[in-house]
């Protein structure tokens, strides 16, 4: 594994410490030209007619700090914190979809956005770290997907929630027999043992300072922070 050439962090996140996020948004315009927004947006959001979103999608000007900075950069574009809930309010209020649905669309937009860049035939192992929200949601039906398109997932999942909705989705993760491992089974360099990293730990409703002291995120934090600037890729 350490043979290899790059590696990809995968963020379903953009509220995680901003100094990391950058460096993760950084290291892919490095490397390469990320379209997994665009995908995103153009599957997901592009066919929706609401004059709200598409501003979201397009808007440039009222972008702030790291997100502003990043759009400067290149074709790439980034919603901030409070865009990203107020599209959630759009698509969940006048809209008219459900959290499932939404979380069913981001899970497979993720995977497939995966299955476009990296291959499983030379980046098989998958880690998935799932947080207690909607977020760690999206990351268990990534999960799922990138089964089915030849990877071979795991699930991090310390912090359950105990709710229909994630319960079936780790139901689903268990017929299939995708390994559900916890903290204390990982290694402390996470990419000895993956190819690559699902964070979907916290999604726009993280605030604050870390609160929780679970080893795993320190782990993935210093996964992605030793590796983020040499190869790794990242996806939002
Ligand atoms: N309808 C929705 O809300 C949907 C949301 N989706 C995804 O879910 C994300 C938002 O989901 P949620 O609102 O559930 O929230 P998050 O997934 O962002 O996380 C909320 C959880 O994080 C914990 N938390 C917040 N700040 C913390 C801190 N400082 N330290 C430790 N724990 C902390 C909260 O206690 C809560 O359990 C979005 O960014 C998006 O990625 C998608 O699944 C689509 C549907």
């Amino acid at each position: 594994m350490l043979g290899k050439s790059r590696r990809m962090i995968c963020s379903l996140l953009t509220q995680t410490p901003l100094h990391l996020a950058y460096y993760w948004s950084s290291s892919i315009y490095k490397t390469k030209p990320s379209t997994h927004l665009h995908n995103f947006s153009s599957g997901f959001l592009g066919p929706i007619s609401s004059p709200a979103i598409r501003a979201f999608c397009s808007k440039s000007g009222e972008v702030g700090g790291m997100a502003s900075s990043l759009q400067n950069q290149g074709s790439i574009s980034y919603l901030t914190q409070r865009e990203a809930a107020e599209i959630d309010e759009t698509l969940m209020g006048p809209l008219g979809f459900s959290v499932d649905q939404l979380m069913e669309l981001a899970g497979l937009s993720v995977a497939t956005s995966i299955a476009e860049v990296y291959k499983p035939s030379e980046y098989n192992r998958v880690l998935a770290i799932c947080g207690p929200g909607n977020n760690g949601g999206d990351g268990l039906v990534a999960a799922r997907h990138l089964y089915h398109f030849g990877y071979k997932p795991f699930v991090c999942y310390p912090k359950r929630t105990p709710k229909p909705l994630y319960s079936g989705l780790v139901t689903q993760l268990e017929s299939l027999s995708v390994p559900f491992l916890s903290v204390d089974e990982l290694p402390v360099d996470l990419s000895k043992d993956f190819d690559i990293l699902v964070d979907a730990m916290f999604g726009f409703s993280f605030h604050g300072k870390l609160l929780d002291t679970h080893t795993i995120f320190y782990n993935s934090f210093n996964f992605m922070f030793m590796h983020m600037r040499r190869d790794a890729a990242t996806i939002l």
